[in-house]
């Protein structure tokens, strides 16, 4: 037996979240701004005649090991078999896209191991599958299945996650408007200011839901800027370094021995 690929899943951060419509089937559109962090869950994949799914490491507890995780929904559209262990980082239902990165991570493993294009739309498997299938900065529209990559400067943050799930229909349904403007023209430079200018239309619904979410930002308060991703509960504060980031993100953790923290490279 040759040794399993390994593909990374990296955590998906929007940077900026507008929501600037929404469609007769319900679902939003979306205009937003999408970086991967170095931290996320890793898959290992093997040939296999049949689909099957073990999840490992320090975040497994709780994430479903048959046909309702991402990862086996995925195989099962593309349609082969393969053996999948995930190993779990990333918190779940968090807004930073865990099942969707594994989800990509599981079809562009699949796509090397058997030679062909997944041969779907992705975005049918979760709204944001197709921005974790691209993996680098992008920009996202549609309800997520269209995908402008972008060349961004890396940037540094803090992640923080409370505890708390947050399940992204219930963020949606709170929403008070629904027809908000898109993002501000893109920036040649300073994206710092741009960012700070732009917003996460989902802050308000969800902190309804999870009110810990300002407790969240508050914490990130010495960050230059700091927002909510997705439908949260994580938030993100960018720093000038990843010593600052660092620094940020012990003392935040010294005083929420609970929480998820972790200092990260966007990119
Ligand atoms: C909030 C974001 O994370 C931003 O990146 C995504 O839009 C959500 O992506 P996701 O978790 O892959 O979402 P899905 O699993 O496709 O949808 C979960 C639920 O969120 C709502 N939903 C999601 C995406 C979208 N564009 N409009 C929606 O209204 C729908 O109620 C849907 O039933
Ligand atoms: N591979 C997976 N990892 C974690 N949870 C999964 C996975 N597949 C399915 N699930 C289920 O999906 C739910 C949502 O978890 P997931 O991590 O996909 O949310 P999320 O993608 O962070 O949400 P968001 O859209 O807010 O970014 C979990 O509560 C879990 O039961």
């Amino acid at each position: 037996m040759s040794e399993p690929l390994r593909r990374a899943a990296p955590a998906k951060v929007n940077l900026a979240l507008h929501v600037t419509g929404r469609r007769a089937d319900g679902y939003h559109l979306l205009d937003s701004l999408v970086m991967f962090a170095g931290v996320g869950d890793v898959v290992h994949l093997s040939r296999a005649d049949e689909i099957s799914l073990r999840v490992t490491g320090p975040r497994a507890s709780g994430v479903p090991e048959d046909a309702r995780n991402l990862c086996w929904k995925a195989a099962a559209r593309f349609g082969e078999g393969v053996a999948i262990t995930l190993e779990k980082y990333l918190p779940a239902a968090a807004g930073i896209g865990g099942g969707s990165s594994d989800a990509a991570a599981v079809l562009r493993g699949m796509e090397h191991l058997y030679g062909r294009d997944c041969g779907f739309d992705t975005v049918t498997l979760g709204a944001d599958v197709p921005v974790c299938m691209a993996g680098r900065a992008a920009r996202m529209a549609g309800i997520g299945e269209e995908i402008t990559p972008l060349d961004m400067p890396a940037l540094q943050a803090v992640l923080v996650n409370p505890g708390v799930e947050v399940p992204t229909g219930a963020v949606f349904s709170g929403l008070e408007r629904r027809d908000n403007p898109g993002l501000a023209p893109l920036p040649s430079g300073d994206w710092l200011d741009w960012i700070a200018a732009q917003r996460n239309d989902l802050e308000a619904p969800a902190r309804a839901v999870q009110p810990v979410i300002s407790d969240v930002l508050s914490a990130l308060g010495d960050a230059l800027l700091a927002r909510m991703s997705g439908s949260g509960a994580t938030c993100f504060g960018l720093y000038p370094d990843a010593g600052t980031a660092q620094a940020a993100a012990d003392r935040i953790t010294a005083a929420n021995p609970d929480w998820w923290v972790v200092a990260t490279e966007l990119r």
